[in-house]
């Protein structure tokens, strides 16, 4: 080991320099934390004193928590997916990327030792004692952060900070689990979710579901991107306020009504985000105790709704990234208090094994802003009841102790060098007291989706007042930070919320409780200011219900196909899908008119959309596995489509072809290579079928030095060559895991600029056949053909005026280990490799 400096907690090089308010402001402008952080005076009085007298940290352990969160964070990512491809990552980080990491600052060495976290199962997540911009200007470290940067586009490894990716492992989900994430954008713990939920069964679709939500529409669409890799057909993205979200029917209109209850719920709220101090510094200057205030209500609400709509005995995960006990402990306790016993706390001490972490608290106290501090609520002069609400403070002793508070889980900076994090897992042990399964309603309008919903209490008296727990309104309007919102784009973590503690406080009075609207349709008319809800009329029967109001909801339909669907014959027949394939998991987005593409869902995700279309924002959903091409030379009008190849080509029996490692080189790395440079036993197969698509199936052991996994590729078969349909980065996945390590632009420039003379070209190196003949005119012409023949759409016309430029010459073999790597193509003749595939300084 190179002798040198020891791996501290984090490599930063400016943690308390100070700097003038306007570069602050500046700072903030730029939303650039990183370039910032220099800037950033990481002092907060009001911060130390609020948290020293709470406690959360022992008096002996405070300087280290607090240099801990001035320091910035280590980089730490998690490879995505499961399976036999996650595992053959693994295996190719640890060998290529994280060995040897050695940097030399002011002629010492720095050597990073990457850990992977203990309490992760099989390695899956690592964490890297350098930050982000270290490893970004670094020299020696380029090849990994480009690797990072590629992986992380084609969404192989998720760049999520450590500390957010403990909620989706304490909740035990199957893969049969109906599971929701109420506050779930950008998505990264949603995408644990779905991993989780198809772990059991990686070869077929599982009978549950994840339901991700979120109240932001734009944040929602940041989503897509973060889960498509997973390639699900039971994930749906939906957009509402999670504190009053409609419940999902499984039953028709006309049918019995039947809510769909969640066995799993992640609440992973909106919060003041104290706890990402060390990667948003520029909360240092604007915090302040009142944000944990402002936000309590809205956090009480959405857990609320969760606890409404967990099954009983079903898991709900309430978290925040703030050390508040105000958001933390009092919306856990108070809710508790509410549940009367329905709701218990669940000890999850052995199911995290190596994650250190801090008991929840039992004691603590609340501010009111003007700094002074109350015990109890009583002692709360009259003019405050109002700002501070009950649920803020802590229960007696002897009440914390039977609530087990202490089985909330903390996660301090400095035990183990990461953010900071607040869990608690809770399990429903009966129905919650403020909700009863009421049979519907006599004078329920025809339409039950006008009636409120099943689950709602059928309270004689009528329900209590709605304005109780209702957060102030500007709290569930709160807009992220843009630079923590722009961060947590780039890396999927959890956000703190702008404006904390400028809420308007006093406006949910204890006691009279919300919830009892369920169900999603609680009226919240007037700016600012929840009215009550009138309840029933004067001879005492309820009122009619309100309608989901879907307004500016702008999706297309989701139209599922039936047997007698014109554009199935020809599918079914040319793809030689199963006999029992059921094509009502089949959907297109469009009643009338050309269908551009056909995407595939799971029996459930089919059933939700069904019985609620009218009520549900359903904002992405559905795997891809069609694409309208039509061809002349082709006897289909639909090409398939790469996100949902995995899924569906089990069920076809038509256009498979084995594939050996070197050809899916080839197709990788060649835009429309000829036949003639495909192996001989894959262009056996291929002159078998007829022109259109075709699916490139590897299996592990067809050599000896291949990818342990099984790999399958969407391709296209023309007259006289093949291709692939894979995107850039995708392409560089699949041929990272053949061995094939890509060279950034600037690479292959400082190679061409040291060639002094061309080198010269070796007969199985120039333009043409493997066998050395030139490639004829008449044969450009023809894969000219293919490459017209292939689609219609932007990209193939894109990738086909590359296709035509780069009729490229075989790929060289290093002799000895017999692995085609791109240092070989790009070494004999740059312009040969695909240009697509070439990374840019953008890209980077
Ligand atoms: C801490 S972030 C969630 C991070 C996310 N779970 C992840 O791991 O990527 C909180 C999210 O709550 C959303 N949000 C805020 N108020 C909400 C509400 N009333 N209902 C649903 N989502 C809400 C925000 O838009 C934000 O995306």
């Amino acid at each position: 080991m190179a002798k040198g400096v020891t791996p501290h907690p984090a490599r930063h090089f400016d943690t308390q320099n100070k700097e003038s308010g306007s570069q602050q402001q500046k700072g903030a402008r730029d939303g650039d934390n990183e370039r910032n952080y220099a800037m950033t005076v990481k002092e907060n009085a009001a911060f130390e004193a609020y948290y020293k007298a709470q406690g959360i940290v022992p008096e002996e352990e405070w300087e280290t928590f607090i240099t801990t969160l001035r320091a910035t964070l280590p980089s730490t990512f998690r490879i995505t997916g499961h399976g036999a491809q996650a595992e053959e990552m693994l295996r190719i980080i640890k060998s290529s990327y994280l060995k040897n990491l050695v940097e030399v600052v002011d002629g010492q060495q720095i050597i990073a030792v990457p850990k992977s976290l203990p309490w992760y199962p099989g390695e899956m997540a690592w964490q890297l004692d350098f930050d982000r911009k270290f490893i970004r200007n670094s020299a020696t470290l380029k090849k990994l952060h480009q690797f990072m940067i590629s992986e992380t586009e084609s969404g192989n490894i998720s760049r999520q900070e450590a500390v957010s990716m403990i909620p989706p492992l304490v909740m035990d989900i199957k893969s049969h689990h109906k599971v929701l994430d109420m506050c779930a954008a950008p998505g990264s713990k949603t995408a644990q979710l779905i991993e989780l939920l198809h772990a059991d069964s990686p070869d077929s679709v599982p009978e549950g579901v994840v339901v991700a939500n979120d109240s932001d529409n734009k944040r929602c669409y940041l989503m897509v991107h973060q889960v498509k890799r997973l390639e699900s057909p039971n994930f749906m993205i939906i957009n509402h306020d999670a504190s009053k979200m409609p419940s999902l029917r499984l039953t028709l209109q006309t049918e019995e009504r039947k809510v769909m209850k969640f066995d799993r719920i992640l609440a992973d709220v909106p919060c003041s985000g104290d706890g990402t101090l060390r990667k948003n510094p520029d909360i240092w200057k604007r915090w302040n105790p009142n944000g944990g205030h402002s936000l309590h209500a809205l956090q009480r609400s959405i857990l609320n709704r969760g606890l409404e709509m967990l099954e009983v005995d079903g898991r709900l995960v309430y978290s925040t990234c703030s050390f508040n006990p105000i958001e933390d402990e009092a919306v856990v306790s108070s809710m508790l208090d509410k549940a009367k016993g329905s709701i218990e706390l669940v000890d999850v001490s052995e199911e995290l094994p190596g994650l250190k972490y801090s008991k929840g608290l039992t004691m603590w106290k609340v501010m009111s802003k003007e700094g002074d501090w109350y015990a109890t609520y009583e002692d709360l002069p009259l003019k405050l009841q109002n700002q501070i609400r009950p649920s803020m403070f802590p229960p007696p002793r002897d009440v914390a102790e039977t609530r087990h508070l202490d089985r909330c889980v903390r996660v301090l900076p400095h035990f183990q060098n990461t953010g900071g994090f607040f869990i608690a897992v809770m399990k429903k042990v009966k129905e919650v007291p403020w909700v009863t399964v009421s049979q519907p309603r006599p004078d329920m309008t025809s339409d039950p989706a006008d009636n409120q919903e099943q689950d709602i209490a059928a309270d004689p008296q009528g329900p209590p007042d709605v304005t109780a727990d209702l957060p102030p309104q500007e709290s569930s309007t709160i807009e992220p930070d843009a630079a923590a919102a722009d961060e947590n784009k780039q890396e999927g973590n959890d956000e703190p919320m702008e404006g904390a503690g400028e809420g308007k406080e006093g406006e949910d009075k204890e006691g009279e409780s919300k919830e009892d609207v369920g169900g999603g349709d609680a009226p919240r008319s007037g700016q600012g200011q929840p009215q009550k809800r009138k309840w029933g009329k004067r001879d005492g029967s309820p009122p009619p219900l309100k309608k989901q109001n879907l307004r500016g909801y702008k999706e297309d339909p989701f139209v599922f196909l039936e047997q007698s669907e014109a554009i199935w014959p020809q599918i079914k027949e040319f793809y030689g899908f199963d006999a029992d394939f059921d094509v009502s998991q089949l959907m297109v987005r469009c009643h009338t008119g050309k269908k551009r593409n056909v995407y595939f869902v799971s029996p459930l995700i089919r059933t939700i959309i069904k019985c609620n279309t009218e009520r549900i924002r359903f904002i992405n959903l559905g795997l891809k596995v069609l694409s309208r091409s039509e061809s002349k030379f082709v006897n289909v009008d639909f090409r398939l489509a790469q996100d949902g190849i995995n899924t569906v080509y089990p069920f076809m029996k038509k256009r498979r072809v084995k594939i050996v490692k070197e050809d899916i080189v080839t197709i990788l790395c060649q835009e429309n290579p000829f036949l003639s440079k495909i192996s001989h036993a894959t262009r056996e197969q291929l002159e078998q079928l007829e022109q259109g698509s075709v699916i490139f199936i590897y299996e592990p052991g067809e050599s000896d030095d291949g990818p342990a996994c099984k790999m399958v590729i969407c391709g296209w078969l023309g007259k006289t060559s093949c291709r692939s349909f894979l995107a850039k980065f995708e392409r560089a996945h699949y041929l990272r895991l053949c061995g094939v390590e890509l060279k950034s632009k600037e690479e292959i420039l400082a190679e061409k600029a040291a060639k002094k003379t061309p080198t010269p070209v070796s007969p199985d190196e120039g333009e043409g056949h493997t066998d050395g003949s030139e490639a004829q005119p008449e044969e450009e012409e023809e894969q000219m053909e293919d490459i017209q023949a292939e689609d219609t759409n932007e990209t193939s016309a894109a990738n086909g005026t590359k296709a035509a430029e780069s009729m490229v010459p075989a790929i060289k073999s290093d002799g000895a280990e017999t692995k085609a790597t791109v240092e070989d193509i790009t070494g004999v003749a740059d312009d040969n490799v695909s240009k697509s595939l070439i990374m840019t300084e953008d890209d980077i």
